[in-house]
């Protein structure tokens, strides 16, 4: 299987006076796995049809290995698609479902059935060949339609909510194995999803859209631990916002004045900044009984109560509310033996955490 470049280069699509896709410049490189997400609504599905040649961009072009593909019709373009709806033929068998797309290309038999044996065997259904797709669960279905999609030898493979139909824990197990099978082919693929977990599972890199524009594109660690934007910080994950002007300035850092019994040390700021928005994962936070804490700890740092405190296995998650009526979430990881909350709701605690941990935002 060949590994291709696509390029989006100026990307738009209009629909009426509904922009879709405003002017969307992306390179995925040669075998990675790229995921387009955001809410319903912001463009990732139209973006991914354009690539597929499914809609005809209003402006700019489709470049896979640097040619220009804009004008070359989906049949031609030698993706391999898989979508939520995954529509087997219930009449084929699963060998003549994985068949048909060879058949339409012309390719004899002898060379059809022997590749059906090799997509067969890396979606791992070679014994499931003379089944029919109702004789089969969803997951097996699911993994017939990839067998569709990889038998053609795609230049690229494009997924929309791939795994949507499917139950918490199917779903997560293919996620796994699509990417396993994703990187051992080196296959570039783009794939739409509306979920965090699923994108931050599988993606090398991870597109965020807005409104038909791109918000913010990087790896899952810098997406989650550097966001660009409020948008994104609340979007990947749970953040802490606060927000509040320059009171001091101390080499490249400043203190961020929140309220009048919170301040922030961050340890970097924009000379220009005078309000500065910050953002702080509800697992940095660490919370400790009024008294336990370092009295010499000012900045970071507040007195609040547990206002809610929810226990979830692994995990607890603490409601905070501060004297001035502020809430911070609080994640904490719970010890294998400890016997349930560590807080109890009404308790006075102290929230604090370490200067790196404040991330300032760009673009509120
Ligand atoms: N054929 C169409 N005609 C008119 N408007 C359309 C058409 N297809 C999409 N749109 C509009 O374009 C915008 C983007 O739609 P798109 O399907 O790309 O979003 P999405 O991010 O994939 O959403 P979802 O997660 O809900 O599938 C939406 O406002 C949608 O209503």
């Amino acid at each position: 299987m060949r590994s291709s470049e696509v390029r989006l280069d100026r990307l738009s699509k209009e629909y009426n006076h509904t922009v879709a896709v405003d002017d969307v410049s992306l390179t995925i490189e040669p075998g990675h796995m790229v995921a387009l997400l955001g809410p319903s609504g912001c463009g990732k599905t139209t973006c991914l049809r354009m690539i597929a040649g499914l809609i005809r961009p209003t402006s700019g072009d489709v470049f896979v290995n640097d040619k220009r593909m804009t004008d070359v019709p989906v049949h031609r373009r030698n993706v391999g698609m898989l979508f939520q709806n995954y529509a087997l033929f219930p009449h084929l068998t699963v060998e003549e479902n994985i068949a048909f797309g060879l058949e339409m290309r012309g390719i004899s038999k002898a060379d059809a059935a022997k590749k059906v044996g090799e997509a067969l065997s890396l979606v791992q259904l070679s014994s499931f060949g003379k089944r029919y797709p109702a004789q089969l669960s969803g997951g097996q279905q699911q993994r017939v339609a990839l067998g569709r999609a990889l038998v053609i030898e795609p230049a690229m493979l494009l997924l929309d909510e791939p795994l949507g139909a499917l139950d918490k824990g199917l779903r997560e197990s293919m996620q796994v194995e699509l990417r396993a099978l994703q990187r051992r082919l080196g296959l570039t693929t783009v794939m739409v999803t509306h979920d965090q977990d699923e994108a931050l599972t599988m993606a090398d890199k991870i597109v965020v859209m807005r409104d038909g524009k791109l918000e913010q594109v990087g790896s899952a660690t810098e997406i989650y631990q550097r966001p660009s934007s409020k948008f994104v910080a609340q979007f990947i994950g749970a953040s802490n916002l606060f927000q509040g002007p320059v009171e001091q300035r101390n080499g490249n850092g400043a203190v961020i004045r929140v309220s009048p019994e919170l301040s922030l040390q961050v340890d970097e700021v924009p000379q220009s900044a005078s309000d500065v928005m910050v953002s702080i994962r509800p697992e940095a936070i660490v919370v400790e009984r009024v008294g336990q804490s370092p009295a010499s700890q000012r900045a970071n740092s507040v007195t609040a109560l547990v206002d809610q405190a929810i226990y979830r296995g692994f995990v607890s998650h603490y409601y905070l509310k501060t004297p001035s009526g502020g809430q911070i979430i609080v994640f904490e990881q719970n010890q294998s033996q400890q016997a349930g909350l560590r807080y109890a709701v009404g308790e006075e605690v102290v929230a604090r955490w370490e200067s790196p941990s404040n991330h300032v935002i760009a673009r509120h």
